[in-house]
């Protein structure tokens, strides 16, 4: 898909995710290029429909743009629970089980994620797919050892690349962590690899959001389509 196609689909998906967000609910903003679309629109409805909600931000970058439109932030600490999080990811299979922090921003988004009572993904249609893993996953470390998590993991098969930023030096996450990325190729297992991922002395989280969210709103040809999670209520 071209990328002039595949941002107007995903801008798309985000107007309609948009429209999910009502008056007065606590909403987490998620992060990347589709979420920076659906903060636009958001902030467009606060300005035109005098929309009025209170926002919790998965990155400083979220927050940062919904403030400068006007969005009220506040930080997760603040509020006892989220109505609904909307948030983007990089890929999602039939059983929505999904892949997430191509920004780096995976521990926000999953400490969001699992304070909310509701949770939707906007994607494109190019991110649906039968098995997760050609996206590589990220890997939340803490600097301290890193190199040596780095050779476990090597060691384990999982191809693990330390992600740098565009000058060429270790990439830094809004905590101050390290990215490592795995590629999986195909991740057939997503259950037992999270296990092991998550017990691995060093990871603080990693990037696997198994069957956590409700919909999943698909920017495609003609209109998004909706897919809804049958297991989640
Ligand atoms: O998980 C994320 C950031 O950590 C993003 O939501 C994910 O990478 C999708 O980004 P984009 O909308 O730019 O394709």
């Amino acid at each position: 898909m071209d990328a002039e196609l595949q941002n107007k689909l995903k801008k798309e998906a985000a107007r309609k995710a948009a429209s999910y967000v009502k008056n007065g609910m606590v909403v987490g903003l998620g992060s990347g290029s589709t979420v920076k679309m659906l903060v636009d629109e958001l902030g467009r409805r606060v300005k035109e429909e005098d929309l009025q909600f209170t926002g919790v931000a998965t990155s400083i970058f979220t927050a940062q743009q919904a403030k400068s439109l006007g969005i009220k932030i506040v930080d997760l600490d603040m509020v006892d629970s989220i109505d609904l999080t909307i948030d983007g990811a990089d890929q999602v299979d039939s059983n929505f089980n999904g892949i997430k922090g191509g920004g780096g921003n995976l521990l926000w988004e999953k400490i969001v994620a699992i304070n909310s009572k509701k949770i939707v993904w906007v994607v494109d249609k190019s991110k649906v797919v039968d098995t997760i893993g050609a996206f590589p996953l990220a890997v939340d470390v803490i600097p301290f050892g890193s190199q040596h998590v780095m050779q476990n993991f090597d060691k384990a098969g999982y191809e693990p690349v330390l992600r740098l930023d565009k000058e060429g030096k270790p990439f830094k996450t809004d905590s101050n962590n390290l990215i490592i990325d795995l590629h999986l190729h195909k991740i057939e297992e997503p259950t037992q690899l999270a296990d092991n991922l998550i017990q691995t002395v060093g990871v603080v989280e990693h990037g696997l959001f198994l069957n956590m969210v409700s919909e999943v709103v698909v920017g495609k040809e003609g209109q998004p389509e909706i897919l809804v999670n049958p297991n989640i209520g």
